[in-house]
């Protein structure tokens, strides 16, 4: 179960009333997630969800917090996170940073169809152009500065023919992020881990887009890259679903137009996009923090996902 920090109703009678919420009602751990130790909370104002997050800190949080809340104001299906009494949205509990955001409704489509992909392709644009004038500034932290890090951390783990593939991407990758097109590129504020179990949905309405805890400023079409190569893709196989990528890419196309140096750059940034999952996932299975990976998510995915990218280009971004 999800939950590092243990943490009662009791634990919560003198800590929340800093929050105009009334009394804590009742507490339950969620076993989900491997990031951070979450619970459902129903206090006398309503449902919300506690977070204690166990690796970020302090200093990183408020960009996550004020970007969701900047988000939620401007009418983006997000949780709203609750400020205490001094307006700040990042509390310690238990020595910790911790969190109260409002609790979205729906639950993850876990089997989505190309009217869910569209549902999330729009709201990705819209999401995109809401946040173009969020002020705070914090990268992408797992972005081509990381992947150079993570590399030689990762590589004496890797057999030959990995370690091939991953220095020929990373090689490929550094020319890619130094050229014209991708300089060009819309950037702001991104999800960067948008995947099925992100997102809520009511039968095909979609309720809310979640966990942002690995948002940063990069480019809009690497989210879009991230979100194809997990909503739109055969799980087997990692080969993309035209249905869906053409539904998820027409409906953000419909409300935040792509650009040509995006089109320029489609392909090559599918390939980022799998390479940082790959690299993360590799990271998370040979290093392990401690207790913490119940389960390591598996690297495997996203290496296939990778070769299947450099194999077999995928649909354009848009008809030109
Ligand atoms: N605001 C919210 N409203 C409703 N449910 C939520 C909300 N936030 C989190 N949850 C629930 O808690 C679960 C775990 O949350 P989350 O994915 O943010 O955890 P995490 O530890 O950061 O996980 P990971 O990084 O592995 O995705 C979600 O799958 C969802 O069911
Ligand atoms: N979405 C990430 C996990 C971190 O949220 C992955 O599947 O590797």
């Amino acid at each position: 179960m999800a939950v590092f920090t243990a943490v009662g109703l009791g634990d919560l009678t003198q800590w929340i009333k800093q929050f105009p919420l009334g009394n804590a009602l009742a507490l339950k751990g969620i076993a989900s997630g491997i990031e951070n130790s979450n619970f459902f909370l129903t206090t006398e104002r309503g449902e919300y969800v506690l977070t204690i997050f166990e690796n970020l800190s302090f200093q990183q949080l408020p960009f996550y917090l004020n970007l969701m809340r900047h988000l939620a104001l401007r009418g983006i299906p997000v949780p709203a996170p609750v400020a205490n009494d001094q307006g700040e949205l990042v509390v310690p509990l238990q020595d910790k940073p911790a969190a109260i955001v409002s609790k979205l409704e729906g639950s993850s489509q876990m089997a989505p169809l190309p009217a869910h992909c569209a549902a999330v392709g729009a709201m990705l644009a819209r999401m995109h152009l809401a946040g173009r004038d969020f002020p705070m500034q914090q990268p992408n932290l797992r972005g081509l500065d990381w992947w150079n890090e993570t590399t030689p951390k990762v590589l004496p783990y890797l057999d030959d023919a990995r370690a091939h593939l991953l220095r020929a991407e990373m090689h490929f990758q550094e020319a890619f992020h130094g050229c014209a097109p991708y300089a060009a590129l819309p950037r702001g504020p991104v999800h960067a881990d948008l995947f099925r179990n992100n997102v809520m949905f009511v039968g095909e309405r979609l309720t809310g887009f979640f966990d942002f805890y690995f948002a940063g400023c990069d480019t809009w079409l690497f989210d879009v890259a991230v979100t194809v190569n997990d909503w739109c893709i055969d799980l087997n196989s990692g080969a993309i679903d035209v249905a869906r990528a053409r539904a998820m890419l027409d409906a953000y196309h419909a409300e935040r137009p792509f650009t040509h140096a995006e089109h320029a750059s489609w392909q090559p940034m599918l390939r980022a996009a799998a390479l940082r999952f790959w690299l993360s996932r590799l990271f998370d299975f040979h290093q392990p923090r401690e207790a913490e990976m119940l389960t390591p998510h598996d690297p495997g995915h996203f290496e296939r996902i990778l070769r299947e990218r450099i194999a077999t280009p995928a649909p354009e971004l848009f008809h030109e």
